[in-house]
């Protein structure tokens, strides 16, 4: 096997004419017209009770048809009247369905590309030392199973030795190959990824039929979707006032009596309906599907809805150093001895320590006293010791006695004085010229002797530093918690631009550091791809975890990032807030709507009787019928005129709360009391002008 840093001769590969998921939302069509007619049928189907039970304020509105049907039908309400009523009614609420069918539909289209990607795939499944050929449907979480270059990785799981290239594009739609390799925090394979070069032997994670893709579609096709808290609150908060609108509306004959007034029955549906906030209500299931599609859309896999809800109102984001605001492929560049040990001793001792080491430090340690002039050394009978992100250090204890240790400054020093030995004050001095670059320092340590340091060269993501400043301008802090020391800590956080840095974290440092956060109220998100990460990301109220991950990071998160970028979680949050404030818009909107069709209605409803009323009219509608008819129908049209903005979300930019709440009761508050004056005085004039009934 070559050495995984060269960059690999990669074969002519011909890429499958995979589709891509949307990256651009906003630009497409809302769906093609298989969409829509699916939709339309999808519309009807949802008018089943139980379908209907899950919206309080449009199950009102279909009581209220059937109502009205009877009402007609037996004679108590003027027939044609009757009649149009009863079919605006009902126009209503598959409006509604339809609203969220389409939502459904967009997510469908979407999982339509994924499930391209779950074929039917042969695996090559280890038995003692042969390989027997069996369906990747028969494999099991623990079996083991090789790839080789041209085939198709058959389940989900996670590399246990060798490494490839794999072209993930039928999961993520990025056709640039990815390098995933055993023992690294990049040890992650889908099923359905094709690998490219190279061999590797995969333990299989997944269950059957619960693979990545299998749980992916069932969640993008709505299957396991979930109405969020914030959801269930505001459909309780509608129901209540479904509710009081229709006491309201049930006692009106009682007080119109005392005035010698007496309501038509129909009359008094059309004012409950226009009442009880039918638009929000409508809107309110595609608001909530559309923000999944929308994550899916980012390359973002969230677990639930409430999920990317929470996101929109994180208050800190955790992240670690290297690999997630670094490249993360440290690689030794230099040997620095303390003096009294020579540049070859060190760089021999560095190499024994580092022989066994399999994580991408190790090899370049490796690699890098190699390429110095180490020659053939005797490790025979030595006892590895494997790196851990709990004691940051790792190294060999020789046959004779001899104990080499490379690992993180503090970890060294307090197992040199564990072992009796002192460490020499120029330590200190070699350690922060490496670590004020923003290189990592690991000191080598033979027994209780400091031999020197040798510096890993990480390098700062592009772009990074402009995220920070956007998540900033959104009100959220940024703290790096690192396992490395805090002069290198303090380098890469001021180059980065975060606000916070936590130095010499190991894994329970981390989660302690969650805790306190949310103890302090706040909530948190937390990016990180290795399996050291995952308790924190299972603690975090946000836990963004790399796709090219350990499974364990993956499966402790609750949102997996496909493109593995943790600059990913600014999006996601802006996607959260995006929902959070379309819901709101769309609810601000919906009640001021309800405020102008009163001014509609009332007069209408009560014009015979009280004449006192015509002071309420200021719309001057043509009848009193037409007034009620106009009210409806727009009641019923703002609904499909509003998908688009439900499922594409409200205009977003990061901006302070304050100035977003202003700007959108201006926009939605005050535009939601004009449009029905104006648009309900259209709609009666062409009732007026020749469809009047
Ligand atoms: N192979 C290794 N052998 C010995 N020590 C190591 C090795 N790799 C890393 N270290 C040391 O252990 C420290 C912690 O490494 P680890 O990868 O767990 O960091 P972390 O907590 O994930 O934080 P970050 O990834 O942000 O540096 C490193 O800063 C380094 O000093
Ligand atoms: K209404
Ligand atoms: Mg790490």
């Amino acid at each position: 096997m070559s050495d995984p840093r060269t960059p690999l001769p990669l074969p002519e590969v011909r890429m499958q004419p995979v589709q891509s998921l949307p990256s651009t939302p906003h630009r497409t069509a809302l769906l093609d017209a298989a969409g829509w007619r699916a939709a339309g049928i999808a519309a009807f189907a949802k008018l089943h009770p139980r379908a209907m039970l899950g919206s309080p304020v449009m199950a009102v509105v279909l009581a209220g048809t059937l109502l009205a049907a009877v009402l007609t039908a037996s004679g108590h309400a003027p027939f044609g009247f009757g009649i149009a009523v009863t079919a605006i009614l009902f126009v209503t609420v598959l409006f509604a369905n339809f609203a969220e069918a389409v939502a459904e539909a967009r997510g469908r289209g979407q999982a339509a590309s994924l499930r391209s990607a779950r074929r039917d795939l042969m695996a090559r499944r280890i038995v003692g030392a042969n390989e027997e050929r069996v369906a990747a449907s028969a494999l099991k979480p623990g079996d083991q199973v090789i790839v080789s270059a041209g085939e198709w990785i058959p389940s989900d799981g996670e590399i246990e030795s060798g490494f490839a290239t794999i072209n993930e594009s039928a999961v993520t739609g990025e056709s640039a190959p990815v390098l995933r390799e055993a023992g690294t925090d990049r040890s992650g394979v889908i099923g359905g990824t094709k690998v490219l070069t190279d061999e590797i032997v995969v333990r299989i994670t997944s269950e059957p039929g619960h693979s990545f893709l299998d749980r992916m579609i069932a969640l993008v096709e709505g299957a396991s979707r979930q109405k969020t808290p914030n959801e269930i609150a505001l459909t309780i908060l509608l129901a209540a006032m479904t509710l009081t609108f229709l006491v309201v509306v049930v006692t009106l004959p009682a007080l119109a009596s005392f005035v010698d007034a007496s309501i038509e029955p129909l009359l008094l549906i059309a004012l409950l309906v226009c009442l009880i906030p039918t638009t929000i209500g409508g809107l309110l299931p595609a608001i909530g599907i559309a923000g999944m599609n929308r994550a899916l859309s980012a390359n973002v896999l969230a677990k639930s809805g409430k999920a990317v809800e929470v996101a929109g109102d994180i208050d800190t984001l955790l992240l670690d150093k290297t690999g997630t605001i670094t490249h993360g492929d440290r690689q030794a560049t230099q040997f620095h001895p303390v003096s009294g040990v020579t540049r070859e001793q060190l760089r021999d001792a560095a190499l024994l320590a580092s022989l066994a080491d399999v994580t991408p430090e190790g090899k370049s340690i490796v690699a890098l006293a190699r390429s110095l002039g180490a020659g053939a050394v005797e490790a025979e009978h030595a006892n590895f010791v494997g790196f851990s992100a709990n004691t940051r250090m790792s190294g060999v204890d020789l046959p004779g006695g001899r104990v080499l240790r490379k690992g993180a400054v503090d970890a060294i020093e307090r197992n040199v004085a564990a072992l009796g030995g002192s460490v020499p004050a120029e330590l200190r001095a070699r350690v922060d010229q490496v670590a004020r670059g923003g290189a990592t320092p690991l000191v080598v340590a033979d027994g209780h002797n400091v031999l020197g340091v040798v510096a890993l060269s990480d390098v700062v993501k592009h772009g990074i530093r402009e995220r920070f400043a956007r998540l900033r301008a959104m009100g959220i802090r940024t703290v790096m918690i690192t396992g490395d020391n805090p002069l290198t800590a303090a380098a890469i956080a001021a180059e980065a631009g975060v606000d916070d840095f936590m130095a010499e974290a190991r894994p329970e440092d981390k989660l302690a550091r969650i805790r306190a956060e949310q103890q302090g109220g706040r909530l948190v998100a937390m990016v990180g791809d290795g399996t050291n990460d995952a308790p924190a990301l299972a603690q975090a109220d946000i836990g963004l975890a790399m796709n090219s991950g350990t499974q364990a990071a993956k499966e402790a998160g609750n949102m997996v990032d496909l493109d593995s970028d943790p600059a990913k979680l600014l999006e996601v949050v802006e996607i959260g807030k995006q929902q959070l404030i379309t819901r709101g818009a769309l609810t601000t909107f919906s009640l001021a709507n309800d405020v102008s069709k009163y001014f509609a209605i009332l007069p209408a409803l009560f014009a015979a009787a009280i004449p006192q009323m015509a002071a309420l009219d200021v719309m001057r509608l043509s009848s009193p019928r037409n007034a009620v008819l106009a009210a409806l129908i727009f009641n019923a049209l703002i609904i499909p005129a509003l998908i688009p903005l439900a499922l594409r979300g409200v205009r977003f930019t990061p901006r302070s709360a304050v100035s977003l709440l202003r700007r959108n009761m201006l926009i939605y508050g005050l535009g939601g009391v004009l449009l029905p004056f104006v648009a309900i005085k259209l709609i009666d004039l062409l009732l007026a002008a020749g469809f009047g009934v």
